[in-house]
């Protein structure tokens, strides 16, 4: 990738703007990037957070990498507004959960590299996890530039598309799951009579220092939870409640909803 390379986001939402503020913070000249959105005030607001360029589609299409960033089930109208003018040589990098690098394919001009990539929100802050499949057009090459583009994003992990629906479930997803669990923690603390202030705080913290545990200490999760947990104490009281509500049989369940909700949506809007 080189210093000049542009890459424009149609369709900006809440996972395009945070690829962009990603892309920004590790570096990124903001005249490279061009946003489009539906509304021009939602196109206005992210110029002036961000400093990018705004343009129509079509002309936003021309950019060396152009990431597609609508929902699913606005993807083939936006590809057909796009049609003729996304250039072949250009890189067509999908964000869309569901949707397969064949309906890209089936839709851009003939021999357009394709990459599938299911990034998430924490790509604003630079550690987001991005999966990243390749279209049959996409060279080895196409791949290594848009992992190099996703490094300032947070992690990549390259998988067969097979698996991307599943690895959507966790990690594309995953991060509402946190946040599902820091809301009921911070009620809860609430209920205990704490302020919420701080309720917020000790929750906030102690996910990021659990995070940081999970990701860098060599140790897996049951490890670390076994660490905390004393025999007779505090943790394994609070645990039993949540076996017996039966929080991991709803974890198998959610993911195989999630990962279900995807393959569906990739054939309903295929
Ligand atoms: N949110 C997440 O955590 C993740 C989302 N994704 C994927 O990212 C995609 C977007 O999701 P998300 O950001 O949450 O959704 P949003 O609704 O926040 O964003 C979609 C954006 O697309 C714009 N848009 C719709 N149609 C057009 C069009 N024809 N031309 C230009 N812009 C258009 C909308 O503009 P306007 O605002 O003006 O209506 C909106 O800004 C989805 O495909 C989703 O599967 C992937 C990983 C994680
Ligand atoms: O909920 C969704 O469909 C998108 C894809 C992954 C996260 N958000």
């Amino acid at each position: 990738m080189s210093e000049q390379t542009t890459l424009a986001v149609l369709g900006t939402g809440a996972m395009g703007e945070a690829v962009v503020a990603g892309l920004l913070a590790g570096g990124w000249a903001p005249e490279r990037i061009t946003v489009t959105a539906r509304r021009p005030e939602r196109a206005a607001e992210l110029v002036a957070r961000h400093g990018v360029r705004t343009a129509g589609n079509r002309e936003a299409a021309t950019a060396d990498v152009v990431v597609l960033g609508v929902k699913p089930g606005d993807m083939a109208a936006l590809l057909a507004e796009v049609e003729g003018a996304l250039p072949a040589t250009s890189l067509a990098v999908s964000i869309a959960a569901g949707l397969p690098t064949a309906f890209f394919e089936a839709r851009l001009a003939p021999g357009t590299p394709v990459a599938r990539v299911m990034p998430n929100t924490a790509s604003a802050v630079g550690e987001g996890m991005s999966l990243l499949c390749a279209g049959s057009a996409a060279t080895p090459a196409h791949l290594e530039l848009v992992e190099e583009l996703l490094a300032p994003l947070g992690r990549v992990a390259r998988l067969p598309e097979a698996q991307v629906d599943a690895a959507t479930a966790v990690s594309g997803s995953g991060p509402a799951y946190h946040f599902l669990v820091a809301e009921a923690m911070t009620e809860a603390a609430v209920a205990l009579g704490l302020p919420r202030v701080l309720a917020r705080e000790l929750v906030a913290q102690t996910a990021y220092g659990a995070a940081a545990l999970l990701r860098d200490s060599g140790r897996t999760a049951t490890e670390l939870r076994e660490q905390v947990t004393s025999p007779g104490g505090t943790t394994i009281a609070a645990l039993r409640e949540l076996e017996a509500a039966g929080l991991r049989t709803a974890f198998f369940a959610a993911l195989e909803a999630a990962r279900d909700r995807g393959q569906e949506m990739g054939s309903r809007y295929a």
